[in-house]
């Protein structure tokens, strides 16, 4: 018998219909199977249902389509299991409790919880246990809330955009503590606008944009599929209009940038280009790099953005 998924998501639809208003398609169908044991980033941009799908996942939104399992079964159920457990952009921390008081209260409504100095411990908070909520910065405030997320010990942390106010040090601290985490075998599906974040992170990036699925899988596939390579070359200056005459109908070339000397061309197949380039043109020291997933996500979204206008 086929193992069950961790999550997963069947033609997921979720519109929001608003009195007098048009309707919002926030979600427009999303297929997902996502394993256990696998960390997952969810990137889009703005708007692009992120925050919804993950709602959908918790159970704190049930779809308008589709069916959503997790472990099989129901995800409310699978939160009150303590089995998926969340770090939310939204749901306030009292000011006036101590982090250790604050985790003490979520531990006592928790059955099966873990003691409330290892969550903390693990979070990388305890040194501030005794600390009031209202004093800890931004980031101490997010790590409290993992500590939350980690108390019922949960197959599945499901976290939106967890890294919101940290800055470089404490989001490099938080993954390490994250990372820690995925190798119990957990399974971790996180929402970001970092992209740097899901490249370093993730196993797997899930694009979505206007409510759907633009592109799914391990982050450098992801990386080399949509955007394929850049091509960076010396040239004369004066060569440019010909070099734009040359590629203008090659398939796959992107795009062309010129900075002082350089052109930088990406391309999904840079080997002909670079024949291209050394054979017919005065390119000299050709280098050829993957794009970032940050070139990736700015190519794709902004493809659908000139399409649809
Ligand atoms: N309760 C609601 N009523 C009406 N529209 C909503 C509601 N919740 C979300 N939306 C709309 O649904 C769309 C998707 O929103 P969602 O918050 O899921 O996006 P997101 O990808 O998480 O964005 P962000 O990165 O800004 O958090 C947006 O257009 C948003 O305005």
């Amino acid at each position: 018998m086929e193992q069950y998924a961790a999550i997963r998501l069947t033609a997921v639809a979720k519109a929001f219909q608003r009195r007098g208003k048009p309707t919002v398609h926030a979600v427009r169908g999303i297929d997902l199977r996502i394993n256990t044991g696998e960390i997952v980033a969810l990137l889009g941009p703005n708007g692009a249902g992120k925050t919804t799908t993950l709602d959908m996942i918790l159970g704190l939104a049930a779809p308008t389509s589709g069916t959503i399992e997790v472990l099989g079964t129901d995800p409310r159920a699978a939160v009150r299991s303590g089995k998926l457990s969340a770090l939310l952009q939204s749901g306030g921390l009292l000011a006036d409790l101590t982090v250790a008081e604050t985790a003490t209260i979520i531990r006592s409504v928790t059955p099966g919880a873990l003691p409330v100095h290892e969550a903390l411990l693990r979070a990388g908070i305890a040194e501030i246990a005794d600390r009031r909520v209202g004093l800890c910065s931004g980031g101490q405030q997010q790590r409290l809330k993992f500590a939350l997320a980690l108390l019922p010990a949960p197959d599945i942390l499901v976290l939106d955009e967890p890294t919101t106010g940290m800055d470089v040090t404490a989001r490099r601290g938080f993954w390490d503590a994250m990372r820690a985490e995925a190798k119990q075998g957990r399974t971790i599906l996180f929402a970001t606008h970092y992209l740097e974040e899901a490249d370093d992170f993730a196993d797997r990036v899930v694009l979505i944009a206007e409510g759907r699925v633009i592109a799914d899988g391990p982050t450098e596939q992801v990386r080399a599929t949509t955007m394929g390579r850049t091509v960076t070359a010396r040239l004369d200056p004066r060569d440019e209009p010909g070099i734009r005459a040359l590629l203008a109908d090659q398939p796959g070339v992107r795009g062309l940038d010129l900075h002082g000397d350089r052109v930088s061309i990406t391309t999904t197949d840079s080997d002909t280009l670079a024949r291209l380039l050394l054979n017919h043109t005065s390119a000299t020291d050709l280098e050829i790099t993957s794009a970032s997933l940050e070139a990736a996500f700015v190519a794709l979204t902004s493809t659908r953005e000139e399409a649809t206008q």
